[in-house]
């Protein structure tokens, strides 16, 4: 048993959302490797945050059933975040269902949420550690159905202004060029964490001191140690780190370096194009990459896993990366 589903990106490739069947109900969740709650906007949610999206009303559903007085709340390093009560029903994904999934009902959501019409809400795909439903922690939807599983495994095809695809329980081999390379996770913080053993700017020399990484399809942007941002920025002449823009810009014009990341024996390429990410409307450009802001661990986002094909195994702990 296994599932496919397309993977839609919003304006600027800023988050991928895909269609997910609640209780009868499709709402188009943002799937989140980096993160391990399922919660949804609701008719729990207070009607002047749910604006235009999608609702999801567990009255409605033959297969809810409350979690009475359970609880969740998270924040986002990004200032956002969410909250509220948990019920269980059945949830599909691409044609794979789970029953007596944990669905976490929003009564509170921030503004870069409420605003982001697009999205009603998250799927969380890293460990079930990192769930933060109270008092009993929740299972995700991938730890759920991976018994039922062909293989215990996720993929994900993220693309550049168009549609890509997460299929679970197979690896699609059409998907990608060449063998997989596969790398160990380390799961202990909940993550999709791994190491990274260099990098290289341009077609400049792999150098650098390894580094910790997770694989996060819920941040937009690929964000690394400041040294290694203020590296790949020395080869931008006009780059500059701009407070008005929030990070990193350069003149439109230039011609962006590629940056290579060394995993393992894989040249992980994220080519030039990818890290032009978007016009500020004064002809400056902001970078795909930018700081991580002294996380201790680089966060590969979806610039990152745009230019390549991962698989997230979660039988085997490990990551496979493939070229496009
Ligand atoms: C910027 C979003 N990413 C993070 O905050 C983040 C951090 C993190 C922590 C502190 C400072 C900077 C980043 C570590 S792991 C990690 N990854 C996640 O948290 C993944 N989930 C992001 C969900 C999310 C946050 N704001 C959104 C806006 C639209 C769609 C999705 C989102």
């Amino acid at each position: 048993v296994g599932g496919d589903v397309t993977a839609t990106p919003e304006s600027d490739d800023n988050e991928y959302l895909c269609p997910v069947t609640i209780g009868g109900q499709t709402l188009n969740l943002d799937f989140d490797s980096g993160s391990s709650d399922l919660w949804v906007f609701s008719t729990s949610t207070p009607s002047s945050e749910q604006q235009s999206h999608t609702i999801y009303n567990p009255a409605k559903s033959s297969t809810f059933k409350e979690l009475n007085g359970f609880t969740w709340q998270i924040s986002y390093g990004d200032g956002s975040g969410a909250s509220g009560t948990v019920g269980t029903d059945t949830v599909t994904v691409g044609g794979l269902t789970v029953k007596n999934q944990a669905v976490e009902l929003a009564t509170a959501v921030s503004s870069e949420f409420v605003t982001d019409s697009a999205n009603n809400g998250l799927l969380g795909l890293a460990w079930s550690n990192l769930n933060t439903v109270e008092p009993t922690q929740q299972q995700t939807f991938f730890a759920n159905a991976g018994p039922q599983l062909q293989q215990n495994v996720f993929t994900a095809d993220l693309r550049h202004d168009q549609p890509g695809s997460y299929d679970f329980g197979f690896i699609d081999t059409s998907k990608f060029q060449g063998n997989l390379n596969y790398v160990p996770v380390d799961n202990s913080q909940g993550f999709w964490q791994f190491t990274v053993d260099g990098y290289a700017v341009g077609d400049g020399a792999t150098g650098g001191n390894s580094f910790s990484a997770i694989a996060d399809t819920g941040t937009t942007l690929l964000l690394l140690d400041d040294n290694i941002v203020s590296d790949y920025y020395s080869q931008i002449s006009s780059a500059q780190n701009s407070n008005s823009a929030g990070g990193f810009v350069f003149d439109c014009t230039e011609d962006v370096p590629d940056l290579t990341l060394q995993i393992g024996d894989y040249a992980a390429v994220v080519p030039g194009s990818l890290l032009n990410f978007s016009q500020n409307g004064d002809g400056t450009c902001f970078g795909g990459i930018q700081s991580d802001g002294g996380q201790g661990f680089a966060i590969l986002g979806d610039v990152f896993l745009k230019a390549q094909f991962t698989v997230f195994d979660q039988g085997n702990v490990q990551l496979g990366f493939a070229p496009k």
